[in-house]
Protein backbone atom coordinates (compact mmCIF):
# COMPACT_ATOMS: atom_id res chain seq x y z
CA UNK A 1 0.00 0.00 0.00
CA UNK A 2 2.58 2.32 0.99
CA UNK A 3 3.68 2.66 -2.67
CA UNK A 4 0.32 3.93 -3.59
CA UNK A 5 0.93 6.58 -1.08
CA UNK A 6 4.14 7.57 -2.57
CA UNK A 7 2.47 7.52 -5.97
CA UNK A 8 0.93 10.39 -5.12
CA UNK A 9 -2.84 8.57 -4.18
CA UNK A 10 -4.05 11.33 -2.00
CA UNK A 11 -2.64 14.35 -4.29
CA UNK A 12 -5.83 13.56 -6.06
CA UNK A 13 -8.57 15.46 -4.95
CA UNK A 14 -10.70 12.05 -5.49
CA UNK A 15 -9.00 10.21 -3.28
CA UNK A 16 -9.72 10.09 0.43
CA UNK A 17 -7.23 8.13 2.91
CA UNK A 18 -8.90 5.95 5.82
CA UNK A 19 -6.12 6.82 8.02
CA UNK A 20 -5.28 10.20 7.55
CA UNK A 21 -2.11 10.52 10.18
CA UNK A 22 1.24 10.12 9.40
CA UNK A 23 0.61 9.31 5.92
CA UNK A 24 4.02 8.97 4.07
CA UNK A 25 4.75 12.02 1.73
CA UNK A 26 4.65 11.02 -1.62
CA UNK A 27 7.18 10.47 -3.87
CA UNK A 28 6.11 11.91 -7.24
CA UNK A 29 5.92 15.23 -8.73
CA UNK A 30 3.44 16.96 -7.99
CA UNK A 31 0.90 16.76 -10.44
CA UNK A 32 -1.30 20.14 -10.96
CA UNK A 33 -4.98 19.31 -10.46
CA UNK A 34 -7.63 21.50 -12.09
CA UNK A 35 -9.21 23.53 -8.56
CA UNK A 36 -13.16 22.83 -9.12
CA UNK A 37 -14.02 22.57 -5.79
CA UNK A 38 -14.15 25.26 -3.06
CA UNK A 39 -10.62 24.49 -0.79
CA UNK A 40 -13.46 23.65 2.43
CA UNK A 41 -13.63 20.44 0.05
CA UNK A 42 -10.09 18.79 1.58
CA UNK A 43 -12.16 19.36 5.74
CA UNK A 44 -14.38 16.65 4.27
CA UNK A 45 -13.59 13.41 4.94
CA UNK A 46 -16.37 10.50 5.98
CA UNK A 47 -14.32 7.39 5.79
CA UNK A 48 -14.62 6.87 9.33
CA UNK A 49 -18.63 6.05 8.64
CA UNK A 50 -18.02 4.27 5.54
CA UNK A 51 -15.88 2.09 7.33
CA UNK A 52 -17.68 1.25 10.23
CA UNK A 53 -21.28 0.64 7.78
CA UNK A 54 -18.79 -1.76 5.50
CA UNK A 55 -17.24 -4.06 8.36
CA UNK A 56 -20.51 -3.76 10.62
CA UNK A 57 -23.45 -3.72 8.13
CA UNK A 58 -22.70 -4.88 4.59
CA UNK A 59 -20.39 -7.78 5.05
CA UNK A 60 -22.99 -9.53 7.30
CA UNK A 61 -25.74 -9.03 5.41
CA UNK A 62 -23.92 -11.24 2.54
CA UNK A 63 -20.68 -13.36 4.00
CA UNK A 64 -21.33 -16.67 5.42
CA UNK A 65 -18.98 -16.93 9.10
CA UNK A 66 -16.57 -18.87 9.46
CA UNK A 67 -12.47 -19.01 8.35
CA UNK A 68 -11.28 -19.91 4.72
CA UNK A 69 -7.85 -18.36 5.94
CA UNK A 70 -7.40 -16.17 2.75
CA UNK A 71 -6.63 -13.51 4.76
CA UNK A 72 -4.12 -11.60 2.75
CA UNK A 73 -6.00 -11.82 -0.62
CA UNK A 74 -9.24 -11.07 1.39
CA UNK A 75 -7.90 -7.74 3.15
CA UNK A 76 -6.91 -6.51 -0.77
CA UNK A 77 -10.44 -7.04 -1.79
CA UNK A 78 -11.99 -5.51 1.27
CA UNK A 79 -9.46 -2.42 0.58
CA UNK A 80 -10.02 -2.34 -3.39
CA UNK A 81 -14.27 -2.21 -2.35
CA UNK A 82 -13.63 0.07 0.51
CA UNK A 83 -11.40 2.47 -1.60
CA UNK A 84 -14.41 2.32 -4.43
CA UNK A 85 -17.32 2.73 -2.12
CA UNK A 86 -15.22 6.50 -0.78
CA UNK A 87 -14.65 7.40 -4.28
CA UNK A 88 -18.27 6.83 -5.18
CA UNK A 89 -19.56 8.58 -1.86
CA UNK A 90 -17.03 11.50 -1.95
CA UNK A 91 -17.90 12.36 -5.48
CA UNK A 92 -20.65 13.77 -3.79
CA UNK A 93 -18.56 17.18 -3.47
CA UNK A 94 -18.37 17.70 -7.43
CA UNK A 95 -22.15 16.60 -7.71
CA UNK A 96 -22.98 19.39 -5.03
CA UNK A 97 -20.90 21.98 -6.65
CA UNK A 98 -22.26 21.41 -10.55
CA UNK A 99 -26.06 21.58 -8.21
CA UNK A 100 -24.92 25.26 -6.58
CA UNK A 101 -23.79 26.67 -9.58
CA UNK A 102 -26.91 25.68 -11.37
CA UNK A 103 -29.22 27.06 -8.88
CA UNK A 104 -26.94 29.38 -6.71
CA UNK A 105 -29.81 31.38 -6.14
CA UNK A 106 -32.00 28.77 -4.05
CA UNK A 107 -29.25 26.79 -2.69
CA UNK A 108 -27.66 30.41 -1.34
CA UNK A 109 -30.30 31.30 1.22
CA UNK A 110 -30.13 27.68 2.56
CA UNK A 111 -26.32 27.91 3.05
CA UNK A 112 -26.61 31.27 4.98
CA UNK A 113 -29.27 29.69 7.00
CA UNK A 114 -27.45 26.67 7.58
CA UNK A 115 -30.46 24.66 6.60
CA UNK A 116 -30.22 20.74 6.41
CA UNK A 117 -33.78 19.88 6.06
CA UNK A 118 -33.80 22.34 2.75
CA UNK A 119 -30.39 21.66 1.66
CA UNK A 120 -31.43 17.65 1.62
CA UNK A 121 -34.75 18.83 -0.52
CA UNK A 122 -32.83 20.87 -2.81
CA UNK A 123 -30.54 18.10 -3.75
CA UNK A 124 -32.74 15.19 -3.70
CA UNK A 125 -33.81 13.63 -6.73
CA UNK A 126 -35.81 10.11 -6.17
CA UNK A 127 -36.56 9.79 -10.29
CA UNK A 128 -32.65 9.80 -10.03
CA UNK A 129 -31.95 7.34 -7.22
CA UNK A 130 -34.46 5.00 -8.35
CA UNK A 131 -32.67 5.06 -11.70
CA UNK A 132 -29.71 4.68 -10.13
CA UNK A 133 -30.72 1.59 -8.16
CA UNK A 134 -32.19 -0.32 -11.04
CA UNK A 135 -28.99 0.54 -13.18
CA UNK A 136 -26.89 -0.72 -9.87
CA UNK A 137 -28.86 -3.92 -10.11
CA UNK A 138 -28.50 -4.91 -13.37
CA UNK A 139 -25.08 -4.33 -13.03
CA UNK A 140 -24.55 -7.03 -10.35
CA UNK A 141 -27.09 -9.26 -12.74
CA UNK A 142 -24.61 -8.21 -15.68
CA UNK A 143 -21.06 -8.70 -13.58
CA UNK A 144 -22.25 -11.83 -11.29
CA UNK A 145 -23.03 -14.08 -13.39
CA UNK A 146 -21.58 -18.01 -13.79
CA UNK A 147 -19.93 -18.48 -17.00
CA UNK A 148 -20.33 -21.73 -18.22
CA UNK A 149 -20.24 -23.10 -21.35
CA UNK A 150 -23.20 -25.46 -22.26
CA UNK A 151 -25.21 -26.06 -19.51
CA UNK A 152 -27.68 -23.72 -18.22
CA UNK A 153 -28.17 -25.06 -14.68
CA UNK A 154 -26.77 -21.94 -13.18
CA UNK A 155 -29.24 -19.54 -14.71
CA UNK A 156 -30.43 -16.80 -12.46
CA UNK A 157 -27.38 -17.69 -9.89
CA UNK A 158 -25.41 -14.85 -9.15
CA UNK A 159 -21.67 -14.47 -6.99
CA UNK A 160 -23.99 -11.74 -4.72
CA UNK A 161 -27.41 -11.26 -4.89
CA UNK A 162 -28.33 -8.33 -6.76
CA UNK A 163 -31.32 -6.64 -4.62
CA UNK A 164 -28.27 -6.95 -2.10
CA UNK A 165 -26.37 -4.43 -3.82
CA UNK A 166 -29.12 -2.37 -4.77
CA UNK A 167 -29.83 -2.33 -1.74
CA UNK A 168 -26.52 -1.06 -0.20
CA UNK A 169 -27.08 1.68 -2.69
CA UNK A 170 -30.51 2.70 -1.05
CA UNK A 171 -29.51 1.99 2.49
CA UNK A 172 -26.08 3.34 2.69
CA UNK A 173 -24.46 4.91 -0.44
CA UNK A 174 -26.68 6.94 -1.82
CA UNK A 175 -27.64 8.46 1.84
CA UNK A 176 -23.91 8.66 2.63
CA UNK A 177 -23.52 10.69 -0.96
CA UNK A 178 -26.11 13.08 0.27
CA UNK A 179 -23.97 13.34 3.78
CA UNK A 180 -21.20 14.26 1.89
CA UNK A 181 -22.90 16.62 -0.67
CA UNK A 182 -24.40 18.68 1.92
CA UNK A 183 -21.58 18.69 4.52
CA UNK A 184 -19.73 20.62 1.16
CA UNK A 185 -22.36 23.06 0.40
CA UNK A 186 -22.71 24.63 4.38
CA UNK A 187 -18.87 24.92 3.54
CA UNK A 188 -19.90 26.25 0.11
CA UNK A 189 -19.84 30.64 1.02
CA UNK A 190 -17.02 30.09 4.11
O1 LIG B 1 -27.25 12.49 -9.22
C1 LIG B 1 -27.47 13.28 -8.29
O2 LIG B 1 -28.16 14.30 -8.43
C2 LIG B 1 -26.89 13.03 -6.97
O3 LIG B 1 -26.94 13.89 -6.12
C3 LIG B 1 -26.38 11.68 -6.65
C4 LIG B 1 -27.44 10.83 -5.97
C5 LIG B 1 -26.76 9.44 -5.78
O4 LIG B 1 -26.10 9.26 -4.75
O5 LIG B 1 -26.86 8.62 -6.70
C6 LIG B 1 -27.78 11.43 -4.66
C7 LIG B 1 -28.87 12.23 -4.50
C8 LIG B 1 -29.90 12.42 -5.53
O6 LIG B 1 -31.18 12.36 -4.98
C9 LIG B 1 -29.73 11.50 -6.65
C10 LIG B 1 -28.64 10.71 -6.83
Amino acid sequence: MNVLLQAGRYDNPEEHPFFPDNLPPSLVPHYKYPEVLHPAAMSININKLIWDMYFNKLLPSFVSPGDDGNYALTAARDLECLQAISRRIHYGKLVAEVKFRDERKDYEPAIRAQDRFTLTNLLTFTNVEEAVKKRVAKKAMTFGQEVKLGDDGDKGKYKVDPAIVSGLYADWVIPLTKEVEIDYLLRRLN
